[in-house]
């Protein structure tokens, strides 16, 4: 038959030592996932043979031995003929994993045939002893690979099937083959395997994965991968991936900036413990340890292969990690508290891209309110119109006065605040909210006039003295709403609070030729009744009092923290003034 190849077509020649550099520079982190090539062929090779993994069915052990810097790896399993051997062995890139058409085959962990290589980063010789259990009285067969490319094939002595590999360390590399690392390595990667496996006759294998072993054990787990005990222990299941596993909700604040690592293992032999792309972004308050059957490693084995596949199960996480906010929300809110303390700033940033946080979000957390610290659910049950301040300090300005006249009043000047209040219509389409226009306040300062200024001349005095200590100065002017006697006005002009506000509503309010404001100002209406009797008491001691009082009030009603000058001060006053009003009742 003639043959298909060209006339003078020739085989690639392969540098092995260059192949083995390009593994270890650009394809591994690290020289040790040696370890896990060499588990993962002698647990297919036990898969292939069919006498199963599982050391409950009888299983033979799978057998690290480390002794004089050498590692040996026994199994019992499949093996290999000497075709073979040439053929899988020797033959870069060939795999007895994948089917005809070259796809992966479903049972087994490898799929690429270049893992045996990975062996080269710490050994400059491979030995494999086979014995194929597939063949009736196959000979036995000793193969060794070197990294400078060549390879011998011998008859070797075996007495079972199965395989025997023994790597001698590189020099200067003689640590990875140590017993201490072989065995923490093979622990790492292998301990979820549903089999018996040995170093130094120790097993590494747990019998059960943690999220088969009830709910102490599987918080006691979360505790050893986080390191601190876990909020909650959330249990997760995509059966399409064939995906089992917990997300542990984290107990501190976690930075939503940065993409959450979760662990994850395929076919219970660990992938990773940095794979971001096993969850929604929005997900950084859990880390997840998980194990799938269906999900494909990249061939670097380090993270996962972006298919479909994937996209649909961070999908499925994503919900369920959702559904346990919402169950908490609904079923415990205290702890939902808890967890909103601790995550506080992470759910604030899912809630502006998402409506069920949005939801969370709305009933659960406190806002500054112009009505107090109050939901954004309860405002909306007294309000159909709500208004919002983008910055603090305009906030603080303007609080009193959209009280006093009955406007609910947002301070939007936290981080998403803005873009949540924008998107409460989500949740609620007829509501009526916005950027507090400076038309919707009737209030302008306006001066009061010669003659009240006049006659109020000694008020101002008692007034400034008892502000003295505060550092605020009085101001008499008339402005609307007459129900609302004073508001304190922030000094500062330089400052941020001055700065932020001076193109806002309270810059439009405050433009009407105020003299220059150095510091704070407590200004006083002449248009309220109260004020208006005050600027014209007699009564010194009265006077001081009531400016005391109101000063606290002003304070108050503009969601001012009061330091505790502030607060002997609004105490004093109310004293004071109970007790003139006993002496003169
Ligand atoms: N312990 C073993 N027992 C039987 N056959 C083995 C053993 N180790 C390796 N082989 C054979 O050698 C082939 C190449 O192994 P190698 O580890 O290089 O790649 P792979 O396991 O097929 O794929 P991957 O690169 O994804 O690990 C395997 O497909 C398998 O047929």
């Amino acid at each position: 038959m003639a043959s298909r190849e060209p006339a003078g077509a020739r085989n690639f020649n392969v540098d092995l030592r260059g192949i083995v550099d390009l593994l270890s520079r650009h394809l591994y982190s690290s020289p040790r996932v040696y370890v896990r090539e060499l588990l993962q062929n002698a647990v297919d090779a036990m898969t292939a043979r069919g006498t199963g993994t599982d050391a409950a069915g009888g299983a033979a052990p799978i057998l690290f031995e480390t002794a004089d810097g050498e590692l040996r790896v026994r199994d019992s399993g499949i093996g290999l003929t000497e075709p073979q051997v040439h053929e899988l062995l020797a033959t870069i890139g060939n795999s007895s994993k994948r089917d005809g058409l070259g796809l992966a085959r479903h049972d087994f962990l490898g799929q690429f045939g270049i893992g045996l290589l990975s062996c080269f980063l710490v050994a400059d010789e491979i030995e494999v002893v086979t014995r194929s259990a597939a063949v009736p009285d196959a000979a036995a067969v000793v193969w060794r690979g070197h990294a400078d490319g060549h390879y011998t094939v011998a008859p070797g002595r075996r007495d079972e099937p199965g395989t025997t590999v023994t790597l001698r360390a590189r020099r200067d590399f003689g640590h990875w083959l140590e017993a201490s690392t072989v065995r923490e390595l093979v622990r790492h990667y292998g301990a979820l395997l549903p089999c018996d496996v040995r170093v130094d006759g120790e097993r590494v294998t747990e019998a059960t994965p943690p999220w088969e072993r009830g709910r102490d054990e599987l918080l006691g787990y979360g505790t050893r991968v986080l390191g601190a005990v876990p909020f909650d222990a959330v249990e997760l299941a995509v059966p399409e991936a064939g995906l089992r596993g917990a997300a542990f909700v984290l107990p501190y604040e976690s930075d939503p900036s940065e993409r959450a690592a979760h662990r994850v293992y395929l076919k219970r032999m660990l992938l990773g413990d940095r794979v971001e792309s096993v969850l929604p972004e929005w997900a950084f308050f859990v880390r997840c340890v998980v194990d799938a059957g269906e999900l494909r490693p990249t061939a670097s084995r380090e993270q996962l292969y972006d298919d479909d596949l994937l996209a649909v199960t961070r999908e499925r996480l994503g919900d369920a990690l959702r559904s346990w906010l919402v169950r908490l929300a609904a079923t415990d809110p205290e702890r939902m508290r808890d967890f909103l303390k601790v995550h506080y700033r992470g759910v604030m940033a899912l809630a502006v891209h998402d409506t069920e946080m949005l939801r969370i979000v709305d009933e659960q957390v406190p806002f500054e309110t112009s009505e107090g610290t109050v939901t954004l659910a309860e405002l909306r049950a007294r309000h159909r119109s709500i208004r919002y301040t983008p910055r603090v300090e305009e906030f603080r300005q303007l609080s009193g006065i959209a009280a006093a006249q009955g406007i609910a009043l947002v301070n939007g000047g936290y981080v998403y605040h803005v873009d949540i209040l924008n998107r409460l219509r989500r949740l609620d389409p007829d509501l009526d909210v916005r950027r507090l226009e400076p038309s919707e306040l009737a209030t302008r300062f306006g001066p009061v006039g010669p003659g009240v200024e006049f006659a109020a001349r000694d008020f101002l005095v008692a007034a400034r003295r008892a502000l003295a200590g505060a550092g605020c100065e009085p101001l008499l002017r008339s402005f609307s709403p007459a129900s609302l006697p004073v508001v304190y006005l922030d000094g500062d002009p330089g400052g941020h609070g001055a700065d932020a506000a001076a193109d806002g509503v309270w810059a439009e309010l405050t433009d009407t030729g105020e003299p220059e404001r150095a510091g704070p100002r407590l200004v006083f209406n002449h248009r309220n009744p109260i004020v208006a009797r005050l600027t014209s008491t007699p009564n010194v001691r009265v006077v001081e009092l009531s400016v005391e009082a109101l000063y606290g009030y002003a304070l108050l009603t503009g969601n001012r923290p009061l330091r505790p000058d502030d607060v002997a001060g609004v105490n004093r006053a109310f004293l004071g003034l109970v007790e003139h009003a006993v002496r003169e009742g």
